[in-house]
């Protein structure tokens, strides 16, 4: 798992890091594999001109010792001290003596600079960029420049992601010791570029459990169910899909499409598509009575497309198996079923779901993701997986990480992908996965599938991101 980890808990961290440290020499470290990343990204260091943008505090501090090691190299490095009087003294002096200068005119520096160090603020930083940093800001990116954020991209709330201002969009973000939130999380993900870790020891001190956990291939593959010799259908599970209405009927087909590549035995599939759904996948198990006749399952998925079958909600959410909630179902739903059930549920909104849910406008969602999912949680005592341009599934305990879902793509955008997502994700409950696992691994096999339905940069339809699940598949088991 790839993690990140709280301000507070990485400054404890280097805390102790620095008591144990000869003075500054973390930030030097920092410095090193910062000055590194620029190196690589100039190519050639010697007769390349650097500006680096200087804020009040440490990560500044970085920014200049790092400029110090490429003004070494024959770099010409101008500083563009953006809190004057306040700039890290020994850093600035460094700089100086290795050739370095400070700015006279930092627009006319920045016009003809190849590399931008954004040392303007990191953790430190709170509430976007300042008034006097946007137009010096403003004009990096508007250079020709590459620009290599310091930490963080100035301007974003280290802890959740949020943008509350301004902020400079980085080429690649060199992050000290270990990931922080605002890396993970939109909207500040997408200002950080790519992101570089550069190892400063941080990984011995910092607790075992981080703020966020982001799988990679082998975590999923590890989580993925195996049918073994003694397994039947019965036993690798049967899940019960109820979705689809004479409105919709498309989203039965496509929830279950997802469910019968989710790893249970069987899917049972519940509601006014029977015939549509049989006709397409004749190994389904159907039926049109409602969800408490229907026989036994091990975990229900329901909700897409299901219109105003409230009763059907209520049905499933009564019994005693795991369900997911999604869609409609989410719409339909009344908090107290979900909190008073006993058996796990998960519920799988969307930002405007979710802000219905919360009773908040869907900006607000949006813009502050992780204290959205993590309130829904709490509030309903359920797992959940809010989806968008980055998913994140949380647990009602918030002492558990939340998994951010690093395979998200903008081709899922598209008509139906959530249907497919249900489905799947009710198959891995069925199979016998927590709500938590079967939340993540379905995120992430069904992003996987989404790459690979659009490997040639096509649009891609709901239908092929369920038929490349098979792929997904084999390519996370292949790898993990
Ligand atoms: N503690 C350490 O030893 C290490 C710290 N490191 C660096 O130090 C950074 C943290 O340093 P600091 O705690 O000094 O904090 P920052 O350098 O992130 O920010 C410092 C100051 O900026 C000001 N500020 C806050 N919000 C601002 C805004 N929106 N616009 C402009 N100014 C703003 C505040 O006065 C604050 O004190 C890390 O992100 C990292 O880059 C690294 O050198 C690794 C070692
Ligand atoms: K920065």
């Amino acid at each position: 798992m790839r993690t990140a980890y709280r301000v507070e808990t990485v400054r404890s961290a280097e805390a102790e890091l620095i008591a144990r440290l000869p003075e500054d020499a973390l930030m030097r470290r920092a410095a090193a594999g910062l000055a590194a990343v620029c190196a690589e990204l100039l190519g050639r260091v010697y007769g390349s001109r650097v500006v680096l943008l200087v804020g009040a505090g440490a990560n500044g501090g970085d920014a200049l010792y790092a400029g110090a090691a490429l003004a070494r190299r024959g770099a010409g490095v101008h500083a563009v001290p953006l809190a004057p009087g306040r700039t890290h003294p020994a850093g600035l002096a460094a700089l100086i003596r290795a050739g370095g200068r400070v700015a006279e005119d930092p627009f006319a520096v920045l016009a003809s600079a190849d590399l931008v160090v954004d040392g303007i603020t990191g953790i430190g930083g709170r509430g976007g960029l300042r008034p006097d940093a946007i137009p010096v800001a403003r004009a990096a990116r508007g250079s020709n420049a590459v620009i290599v954020a310091v930490d963080l991209p100035s301007g974003v709330e280290a802890d959740s992601g949020e943008v509350l201002g301004e902020a400079l969009r980085a080429d690649v973000t060199v992050t000290f010791g270990v990931h922080k939130p605002a890396l993970l999380i939109d909207p500040a993900r997408a200002l950080a570029g790519t992101v570089r870790l550069v190892d400063i020891g941080l990984e011995p001190v910092l607790p075992s459990v981080p703020e966020l956990e982001s799988p990679q291939h082998h975590d999923v593959a590890a989580l993925l169910p195996e049918p073994s010799g003694e397994s039947d259908k019965y036993r690798r599970g049967v899940v019960g899909v109820v979705a689809g209405s004479a409105r919709y009927p498309g989203a039965a087909l496509l929830a279950v499409a997802g469910a019968l590549r989710g790893g249970a035995g069987a899917v049972r599939y519940v509601g006014h598509a029977a015939e549509a759904v049989v006709a397409r996948f004749p190994e389904t198990l159907v039926h049109a009575g409602p969800p408490a006749k229907a026989g036994r399952v091990q975990a229900w998925a329901v909700g897409p497309g299901l219109g105003e079958d409230r009763d059907a909600v209520r049905e499933v959410l009564a019994s005693g198996v795991p369900v997911l909630v999604d869609a409609d179902g989410l719409r339909l739903l009344d908090a107290g079923d979900v909190t008073r059930r006993t058996a796990p549920t998960l519920l799988t909104p969307h930002a405007g779901e979710a802000a219905a849910l919360l009773g908040v406008a869907r900006e607000e969602v949006e813009s502050a993701r992780l204290a959205a999912v993590r309130e829904l949680a709490a509030r309903y005592g359920a797992t959940v997986l809010l989806k968008g341009s980055t998913t994140l599934i949380a647990e009602p305990d918030g002492r558990i990480p939340v998994r951010v879902d690093p395979m998200g793509t903008p081709w899922l955008a598209t008509a139906g992908s959530g249907d497919v997502l249900s489905g799947l994700a009710g198959s891995l409950l069925a199979a016998g996965l927590s709500p938590y696992d079967a939340a993540t691994a379905a995120a992430y096999l069904h992003g996987l599938a989404a790459r690979i339905a659009a490997a040639e940069g096509v649009p891609i339809t709901s239908s092929e991101v369920a038929r490349a699940l098979p792929a997904a598949w084999h390519d996370v088991r292949a790898v993990g």
